[in-house]
């Protein structure tokens, strides 16, 4: 492979901006990407690529090349060789990089996969809360979330089915297979972006992972129904939720931010969703007056995230304990306040993208103990985990409001 100057630079100055500024890294690369229109598909990806993989190793590389915060331009290069050192790239003689003994980089490496915490490149306090709440499981999920992401979409059937979508998308040279479990989803062959795609701007697909898929299927929904999604963000769910309810009866989207709902509102618009309503959240009377008027009811609660961090490796850095102990309080009001929306007889789904039982079966266990849990029964619960499933670590759990 040739390294290209430009390439590495946009590299090399992303990195800074993730790690001296706290960016985030989608944001970073999305700015990055406009920096040359000269730039092919292939350039474009490098850049990606290669950020994403830098931030997913961070620490590895760091203790590898020696270097820390705040990481100089000249730091951020060795972190660079370090990367294409061990992809067995041949380094270019510029003047930005310093001759790197391979010998070196890689007699480090061998002796730090011997240690979890710089094999997987996590900090030491997620490596010992892991290591509590999963236990022997800890090992193998922490290597599967460190493995790229494969692009996984979900057609919408409320334009297309699933066959249709897979030919057209093979005339616009993009191919896909089926996901075995998952009646929607297609993945993709080899990477690309797809949001370029006609069949994307024509409202074919959603991008979505197959994990996330699982959770309006879990809802239970049918076309007709009232059905409250409570935490919809920018609406991966409502949207699925819609498609399941042939666009008939009605699915009320909430969010404390605005933002996210003009968001989703747009992606209705493209998806040809007719029956979400966006409401923000101001206070909680716009809850109270919800309480007993939904079929269903889904809480998507705001969680650690860590059951994504194959797409958001740059949430290693990001996470601190501190704001997994005030999520856990947040979800367990959210749990408490918003399940008094559904009616009886109805069905509320929690789902979170982690991987830490505190955040899930535990949530669930205390709200079924709790007054207001007491007017459920649990039906079922899914753990996913990324090391058996292949796509993103998810929980959901399906409660029922007695009659
Ligand atoms: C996991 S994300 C939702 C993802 C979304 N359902 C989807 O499928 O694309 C959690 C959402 O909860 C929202 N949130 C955080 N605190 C909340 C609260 N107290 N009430 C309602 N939503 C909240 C966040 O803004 C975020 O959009």
């Amino acid at each position: 492979m040739r390294l290209h100057r430009n390439l590495v630079f946009a590299v090399v100055d992303g990195l800074r901006e993730i790690f001296n500024e706290g960016k985030y890294a989608d944001k970073v690369v999305r700015n990055l990407l406009k920096r040359d229109k000269r730039w092919g598909s292939r350039d474009r990806s490098f850049v990606a690529e290669t950020l994403y993989e830098i931030v997913r190793w961070k620490r590895l590389y760091s203790e590898i090349a020696e270097v820390g915060a705040p990481y100089s331009r000249e730091n951020a290069f060795r972190l660079f060789a370090v990367w294409a050192t061990l992809r067995g790239i041949t380094l270019p003689d510029w003047k930005q990089i310093e001759p790197t003994p391979t010998r070196r980089i890689k007699g480090k490496f061998d002796e730090l996969i011997k240690i979890r915490k710089y094999r997987e490149s996590i900090p030491d306090w997620l490596d010992a809360l892991g290591e509590k709440e999963l236990g022997a499981k800890w090992d193998k999920e922490i290597a599967a979330l460190n493995i790229q992401a494969p692009v996984v979409l979900r057609a919408n059937t409320l334009k297309i089915t699933r066959d249709k979508l897979r030919s057209v998308l093979e005339d616009q040279e993009v191919d896909t297979e089926f996901i075995k479990g998952y009646p929607d989803a297609l993945q993709l062959t080899e990477r690309m972006n797809v949001f370029s795609s006609k069949a994307f701007t024509d409202g074919f697909f959603e991008v979505q992972d197959a994990s996330s898929q699982l959770v309006a299927q879990f809802l239970d929904v049918k076309p007709g129904q009232r059905v409250v999604d409570t935490c919809a963000g920018a609406g991966g769910k409502s949207l699925h939720i819609a498609a399941l309810m042939e666009n008939k009866g009605q699915i009320i989207a909430m969010d404390i931010y605005e933002n996210k709902l003009k968001e989703l509102k747009r992606r209705t618009r493209r998806a040809g969703a007719h029956n979400i309503e966006t409401r923000v959240i101001e206070s909680t009377k716009d809850i109270k007056k919800l309480h007993g008027k939904a079929d269903r009811v889904l809480i998507d609660a705001p969680c650690s995230g860590l059951g994504v961090l194959r797409r958001n490796p740059d949430a290693k850095w990001k996470l601190q304990p501190e704001f997994l102990d005030q999520i856990r309080e947040t979800q367990r009001t959210i749990l408490n306040d918003y399940s008094k929306i559904v009616k009886a007889g109805g069905k509320l789904v929690y789902a979170t993208c982690s991987i830490l039982p505190s955040e899930n079966e535990q949530q669930v266990k205390n709200f079924l103990a709790s007054e207001a849990g007491q007017e459920f029964n649990f039906i079922k619960d899914k753990k996913v985990l990324s090391h058996v499933s292949g796509y993103d670590g998810f929980y959901m759990a399906l409660l029922e409001k007695k009659a």
